[in-house]
């Protein structure tokens, strides 16, 4: 009897990392994992460094060129849907590194034979291998025929769900697609300096000496044009630096905590801003957040940077909903309030290229209502002459201007203070040699400062 068992994929084989790079997108689509935790699952048992590397950079690049690829495997294969279901994934992440045709990431033969190796590779795939051949290969026949067939098609224009974009042309009828473009580029490597430690510009100078180029990009921001594994950065396990955008980085100054404040910082995790709160100044911290595991990385990240801190300071961690106050609060008011929060994360798209296809149309009116609902809590819990500052990384106007002036119309004694307002993920933060590849995420901060009612 022949041996039907597919053969067992070398991890070294574009193959592997293309069918692993398939199974993440779809436990992404259709299991609404996030891009990350997906690839944590899929490379489980993965052990070359190589072959996680490539996995990863598939998956993202995948994700990044999905509606394209999702568009060509419609049209070319003639069916909306393949059978199995991972199929599809699978060829539009095929399709999406031979879309482009100038500087492509793998030869077009190799994508083909490796499509195809992948599909012997799999016992799920194994009888699409001739399906997979003969639409991949009826592609790079008339490539540019079918790239503009599929250019008719938004999904393929923007490499987005539609609804996301309408929703930023709504919001942004001007800036909307260099908003986009922005979107579709690689993140800088951002790190914040640690101003207990040194200077940003100290920083990048020992970083230029070393031979990786960087530039100050902001207060404590420093910009690394070649990204590098954040172990490998100098002072890193000292908590000397801390990787954080420089758009991220706004929260922290414009809050400007003070030596010996009660602050909150109302939804804390991963703790990017809770870290940089306690370099600041020393203070009595509390740091709430609804998710336990998201909670935990808040401790690692000030373990890190503990060391650095030599003054009186106290952090109090609690998991909890911060707009349950009768769960968390002690009833003892803040000087300030950190509310970082929960919000579609529109203006991190860049980051997080899945945001986009995990989020449903009606996750704006949700998350808006939580945000108002998140506000009004909190402000009870601000003493009189304390300032809060509402902080969303989305660039809707419904999570930010809309947010704000809500908030300011039912609070007769919030006083709106200077602040960013939107940051538009479109321009460069400073430095004159860093253009769209040192831009700042998309954020929207604005601050209240709370008076007596007279
Ligand atoms: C934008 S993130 C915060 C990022 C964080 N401030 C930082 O700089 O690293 C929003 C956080 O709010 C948390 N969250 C969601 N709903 C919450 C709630 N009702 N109460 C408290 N935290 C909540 C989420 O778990 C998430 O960690």
């Amino acid at each position: 009897m022949m041996n039907t068992k597919p053969p067992k994929l070398a991890e070294a084989s574009l193959a592997f990392a293309l069918l692993k790079a398939a199974a993440v997108l779809t436990r992404v689509l259709r299991e609404g994992r996030s891009l990350d935790q997906a690839i944590a699952q899929e490379t489980k048992g993965v052990k070359t460094p190589q072959a996680l590397g490539a996995i990863q950079d598939l998956a993202y690049f995948g994700m990044r060129h999905l509606g394209q690829g999702q568009v060509l495997t419609r049209l070319i294969s003639g069916k909306p849907l393949l059978s199995p279901e991972p199929l599809n994934e699978l060829m539009a992440l095929g399709f999406g590194l031979l879309w482009e045709g100038k500087n492509p990431k793998y030869p077009a033969h190799t994508v083909v034979d490796q499509m195809v190796y992948a599909c012997t590779g799999s016992e799920q795939f194994a009888r699409a291998k001739g399906l997979a051949n003969a639409c991949l290969r009826n592609f790079l026949r008339d490539a540019n025929t079918w790239r503009t067939k599929a250019l008719e098609d938004p999904l393929a224009q923007h490499n987005l769900p539609v609804w996301w974009v309408e929703q930023l042309k709504a919001g942004h009828p001007e800036q909307w697609q260099t908003v986009l473009a922005q979107a579709q580029s690689h993140p800088p490597l951002v790190v914040r300096v640690n101003s207990r430690c040194m200077t940003a510009q100290a920083y990048s100078d020992q970083l230029n000496a070393a031979g990786m180029a960087a530039s100050v990009i902001g207060p404590q921001a420093v910009w690394i044009e070649k990204p590098v594994p954040v172990s490998s950065l100098p002072g890193f396990e000292l908590g000397h630096v801390s990787v954080q955008d420089s758009a991220a980085q706004m929260a922290a100054p414009l809050l400007n905590p003070q030596n010996g404040q009660r602050i909150l910082d109302a939804c804390a995790a991963p703790g990017g801003k809770t870290g940089h709160l306690l370099e600041l100044a020393d203070i009595d911290l509390v740091a709430l957040d609804s998710s336990p595991h998201r909670l935990d990385r808040v401790e690692d990240n000030i373990r890190r940077i503990a060391p650095t801190l030599t003054g009186q300071w106290n952090l109090k961690l609690k998991v909890a909903q911060a707009e349950q106050l009768e769960s968390w609060w002690d009833g003892v008011p803040f000087d300030g309030i950190l509310a970082d929060v929960p919000c579609t994360g529109s203006g991190v798209v860049r980051r997080h290229p899945d945001i986009p296809w995990l989020r449903r149309p009606d996750d704006v009116a949700k998350l808006s209502r939580l945000q108002h609902k998140l506000l009004n809590a909190l402000w009870s819990t601000l003493k009189p002459g304390g300032t809060l500052l509402l902080v969303t990384c989305s660039i809707f106007p419904e999570e930010g201007p809309q947010l704000a002036a809500a908030f300011q119309d039912n609070h007769p004694d919030a006083v709106a203070h200077a602040a960013p307002g939107l940051v538009l993920p479109t321009s460069s933060t400073g430095s004159d040699n860093a253009g769209f590849e040192a831009s700042p995420d998309g954020f929207f901060y604005a601050k209240f400062e709370k008076s007596p009612i007279s």
